[in-house]
């Protein structure tokens, strides 16, 4: 079953030429997000930076947009997210950012309306933490960080 939900998507003030997020392929995951710098912005080799994206959302409670990097940027030119994935609260009403880092050797040139980074969007389950005396046991118990070899 797919799941469906409306998400309000909003222009900030000043970006009313920004391009909206866009799904390049129907089935896509993930909608790309565009700079909204103003003509264009340079990463240097090592350098993040917030970059604008020029919209705001509000999201039904249950949900949450994650911030992804591109592929193709990262291959190509070492342009990842730095927090990836970034989390966008469904009760965050700011400007969607995305904090982006080159990983490359090239100082990278990022272009108003640009495709930066994509934005997957998750349901999120509610959940209740109740705190015990002690949890069940398994056959990993506290193994981990590489314990079954590798
Ligand atoms: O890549 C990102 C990550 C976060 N945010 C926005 C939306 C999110 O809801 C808010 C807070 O993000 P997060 O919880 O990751 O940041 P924090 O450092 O824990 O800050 P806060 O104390 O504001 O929650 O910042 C972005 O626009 N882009």
């Amino acid at each position: 079953m797919i799941l469906s939900y409306y998400v309000q998507i909003n222009k900030l003030p000043g970006n009313e030429e920004v391009f909206l997020p866009r799904k390049m392929s129907e089935q896509a995951s993930g909608y790309d997000l565009f700079a909204a710098v103003d003509g264009e912005f340079t990463l240097a080799p090592g350098q993040r930076a917030l970059i604008p994206t020029g919209i705001a959302l509000a999201m039904p409670d249950g949900l949450e947009a994650q911030i992804r990097p591109r592929s193709g940027l990262a291959l190509k030119h070492g342009i990842t997210c730095l927090n990836t994935p970034g989390t966008i609260d469904a009760d965050y009403r700011g400007e969607i950012k995305v904090l982006l880092i080159n990983l490359g050797q090239e100082p990278f040139v990022i272009c108003r309306n640009e495709r930066i980074a994509q934005m997957v969007f998750q349901a999120v389950p509610s959940i209740t933490l109740v705190e015990v005396e002690q949890l069940s046991d398994t056959e990993r118990g506290a193994g981990g960080f590489g314990h079954t070899g590798k």
